[in-house]
Formats: structure tokens, sequence, C-alpha cells
């Protein structure tokens, strides 16, 4: 199948995975990933993206739900799918008694139309290191000489699972660098990270994934967006919330203390803060530790990692403004 500019190079739909033993780790989930796309997958710990992307390179067959890379069923046309796509997972688990040149090499020599070691290397910033055996590379020369291996077959979809893990800030931005000229010249790119900065810097569009189910998804911008930004600070002593304006008015749509610190949420950041502080002169009073941010993925991010925790309070962290001595801020949410 001919998939030209435009077209979808991964296509999952209602995916799920089931171990042995019966625990499902992915719960149906649906996405496409457009070539020359760079996607990336967020969650917290186990939330199914490991899960999620073995089966896009065909290490198991679905329990449910359809998968296809490049057109093909990963698992049941393997041969298909594999010579074109790249894989580097999260440990390479290499011979550590080989240097880097001769791993790259025995890399090659399983590649089909494998490109030359060298210029490999050059590309990931290892060519200097060649004649070093991979024991003495640090943590983020190793992830670098895993990414290598993954580019050798010159592929035109690459599965990146965590791939700057381990590596300083310089080495993490080289990666994206180099990721995002990949992209350019057309290469199709699934990242799974931790990194928040990491997928709002780099990726097109993403998911956040918890507990299997796809919790929120869309480019990083449209994530952000769905969340309300935060304006903190503290009252001086002696001020209770309930000293404070009337809150649903001023545009606030959620609120919460956190010690001694109050949390409002509002999606007119501006507005709300505008008012605050008007607030705040006209009773000649300082807010301590005022902090007023947009919402960010980090933001999205630990907020569905708090509401999965159960935690139903307003949006944002802590205990929501205490009912009994905050009368009048009961009235915005
Ligand atoms: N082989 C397995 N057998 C049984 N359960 C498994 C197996 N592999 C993973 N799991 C479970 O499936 C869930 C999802 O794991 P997965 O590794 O996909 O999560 P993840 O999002 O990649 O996590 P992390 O960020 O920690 O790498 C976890 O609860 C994990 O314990």
């Amino acid at each position: 199948m001919d998939i030209s500019k435009g077209e979808q190079v991964i296509e999952v739909t209602d995916l799920r995975r089931v171990y042995k033993g019966g625990y499902e780790a992915v719960r149906g989930i649906s996405f496409s990933v457009g070539r020359g796309e760079i996607f990336a997958l967020l969650g917290t710990n186990g939330a199914g993206k490991t899960s999620t992307v073995e089966l896009l390179e065909g290490m198991d067959r679905p329990a449910g739900g359809r998968v296809r890379v490049l057109g093909h069923d990963p698992y049941g046309e393997r041969a298909a799918v594999r010579p074109r796509t790249g894989v580097m997972l999260q440990e390479g688990g290499f011979p550590s008694g080989l240097t880097v040149a001769e791993t790259a090499r025995m890399w090659a020599g399983c590649t089909s139309g494998a490109r030359p070691e060298a210029e490999v290397l050059e590309l990931v910033g290892l060519r200097r290191r060649a004649d070093v055996k991979v024991k003495q590379l640090s943590g983020g020369e190793r992830r670098r000489l895993d990414l290598a291996l993954a580019l050798l077959g010159d592929p035109e979809v690459l599965f990146l699972d965590e791939p700057t893990t381990g590596l300083d800030a310089e080495g993490r931005r080289e990666t994206w660098e180099l990721v995002r000229a990949l992209r350019d010249q057309g290469t199709t790119v699934l990242l799974t990270t931790h990194y928040l900065e990491e997928a709002e810097d780099l990726a097109d569009r993403l998911a956040i994934l918890h507990e299997g189910r796809i919790a929120a998804s869309g480019t990083p911008a449209e994530v952000t967006a769905a969340r309300p930004s935060r304006i903190s600070f503290e009252l001086p002593a002696g001020h209770l919330p309930a000293d404070l304006p009337p809150l649903a008015p001023m545009g606030v749509v959620g609120h919460g203390t956190e010690g001694s610190l109050l949390r409002l949420h509002t999606r007119e950041l501006q507005r709300t803060a505008t008012e605050l502080l008007a607030w705040a002169a006209a009773e000649g009073l300082e807010l301590r530790r005022l902090d007023v941010r947009s919402a960010s993925l980090e933001e999205a991010f630990l907020d569905i990692a708090r509401e999965a925790g159960g935690r139903q309070e307003t949006p944002g962290t802590g205990q929501a403004i205490d009912q009994g001595t905050a009368r009048r801020t009961e009235k915005a949410s």
C-alpha cells in the first residue's frame, strides 16, 4: 500500500492489551499519526505507554481492536513492517564487551539496507566514541547508541521509548534537534516520555494515558487550553479567605488551599488577576508569594494524575478553601 504525505502511517483503533493473569494494561485506545508527524504518548508510571508501543512494534497480538503501521498489521505482517521501522527500546541490552563501532556493525548485519555505521554514529554525536567499549559509556551515551541503532535502517517510522532518559539537558536538546530534523525529512516518530517539556517542545500531537485509557489528546496547545490557569498567593496575617471578594464574578472556576497558600483557577486569567490585584490595592493588602501561571502541559498532566488519584476537589492541588471560614468563596464553585 502506498502511503503518501498526509495519510495516516499509524492507526490505532479501540486497542486492548491483556497480560497473562488477566490484567488489562491497555483498555480501548484510539489515535492516528500522520506521515512526518511526531506523536508523544505521556502518562503516569504504569499508564500503559510501553504496553501500547510494543503492540505497534508487533511484539504481541492485541487482545482487541486494531493496529496498522504503514498499512499493515505489525504482528501478523511483521516482514512487511519491520524493515521500514526503527525501534529504540527502554533498555538496549547490548553485549557490553563490544565497542560502539562493533555494536553498530553487528546491528547493521541484522538490518536490511543499513546505512554506513559511521554516518549514524556521527548523527547521534558518538563518532569520536566509536572505539570505546559499551560498558565504558555513560548512561546518556548508551541512550544515544540505542538511537543510532534504531536509525541504521533509515526507517520511515521511528518508535522511541523514553529516548532522553539519562541524558543531561544539552544531550536532551541535541536529541530533540535530531528527532525534529528526522521529522522534517518525513520520518514519522512515536515517542513515549516522562518529560513534559519534551512533549511540549517536540510533539506535534500527544495523548496522555492513564490506567490504559486516553485521558486527554490533541496538540500540546489544545491539551493545555482545556485546563484552567492558576493564581496562587498568601493573604497577610489576620486575613481569611472569607475576606476575598466573590470569586465566581471574577471568573474563578475553582479554588483550593495548600497550607497557607490559596489557589484560584480561572479560564480568564487576565480578568481574574486584574480584579484580584485591584481588590488587594483597594484594601491596601500585599499578596505574598503571588504566582500567576498560564495553564501548561505540566498542569494538565498533574490534574489528570490527581483526578485519577481519586481526589475530587476543585482543579489544582490541596483542599477546597475551608467552607466554614470562606462563606463568600462558596459561590465560586
Ligand atoms: N508482562 C507483564 N505482565 C503483567 N503485567 C504487566 C506486564 N508488563 C506490564 N504490566 C503492567 O501493565 C501496566 C502498564 O505497564 P507499562 O509498562 O505499559 O506502563 P508505562 O506507562 O510504560 O509505565 P512506565 O512509565 O513506568 O514505563 C502496569 O501496571 C504494569 O505493571
